[in-house]
């Protein structure tokens, strides 16, 4: 079970006052949970996955994994895959599986099962996106973590790409029974892969509503039943999504906009 329970995190602004990122925010995830984090751009979401990972431990409140701290089997996975350009395919993955013959081997079983087989020698700088990230991918699994922490991992991408990989994100978890956090500003995106979907609201972030997704899988973004679900909601709660716009300034969610 992971506990979050942030009373506040503050970060210094710059004129020297203190700005709020998060209140009051508390979020229980079972073990082995899926759990997506929708909120406007700004609002505090890569916060909380840093809170979270331990990345920044400055904060008030606590945060526990099974009664303690989020241990060594906690991985993340970025918006830019973050492979190093000097080592091979196999080599970063290794990076994170270790660098014994037995972890060679796992690594190279997962990237093969990943369809990345034929690229084990090959340098980053020479893949697509796609496979770039599929690598990322591999590197976050290859140790079946315990926590997964996920900053919208596949924006960007074409859609038959990024379904691609959501099909293979799920399939992993399903097999690893990690718990997923997984931050993303694109609704459908969050129906189709979650167990529960938390919206939160403009920062200081605290939440607006959780919502547990009961439709079957293999589920995917353009699904009829995922639109269905997304009016639903929408109607339901015609502020949930207001100033939902990712940091490019391009509608992660159309509908969203125009509703
Ligand atoms: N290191 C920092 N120092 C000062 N302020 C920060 C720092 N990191 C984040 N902030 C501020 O905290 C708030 C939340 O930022 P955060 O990146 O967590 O939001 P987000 O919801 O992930 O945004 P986005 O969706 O645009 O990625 C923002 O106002 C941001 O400017």
């Amino acid at each position: 079970m992971l506990d979050i329970d942030i009373r506040h995190k503050h970060y210094p602004d710059r004129g020297g006052h203190i700005h709020t990122a998060l209140s009051a925010l508390r979020l229980s995830v079972r073990t082995g949970e899926f759990v997506c984090v929708v909120g406007p751009s700004g609002c505090g979401k890569s916060t909380l996955l840093n809170l979270v990972g331990g990345l920044d431990t400055d904060f008030a409140g606590h945060i526990r994994v099974d009664g303690r701290a989020p241990g060594e089997r906690t991985g993340f996975m970025f918006q830019e895959p973050r492979l190093m350009p000097w080592l091979s395919v196999i080599d970063n993955v290794c990076l994170v599986a270790g660098k014994d013959a037995s972890a060679r081997k796992r690594a190279q079983a997962l990237l093969e099962a990943m369809e990345l087989g034929d690229v084990l020698d090959v340098y980053p700088g020479r893949l697509s996106g796609g496979m770039q990230r599929r690598v990322a991918l591999a590197r976050a699994f290859v140790i079946e973590p315990a926590l997964l922490l996920m900053d919208e991992p596949f924006v960007s991408l074409d859609r038959p790409t990024a379904n691609r990989l959501r099909t293979m994100l799920i399939d992993l978890w399903q097999r690893c029974g990690t718990t997923v956090l997984f931050v993303t500003h694109d609704v459908h995106e969050a129906l189709a892969l979650a167990d529960r979907v938390v919206f939160l609201s403009a920062a200081p972030a605290t939440m607006l509503l959780e919502h547990r997704i009961d439709l079957p899988r293999p589920r995917h973004p353009e699904d009829e039943a995922i639109s269905h679900l997304h009016a639903r909601l929408m109607q339901d709660h015609p502020t949930l999504l207001t100033g939902l716009v990712p940091p490019t300034g391009q509608p992660a969610d159309e509908d969203a906009l125009h509703a």
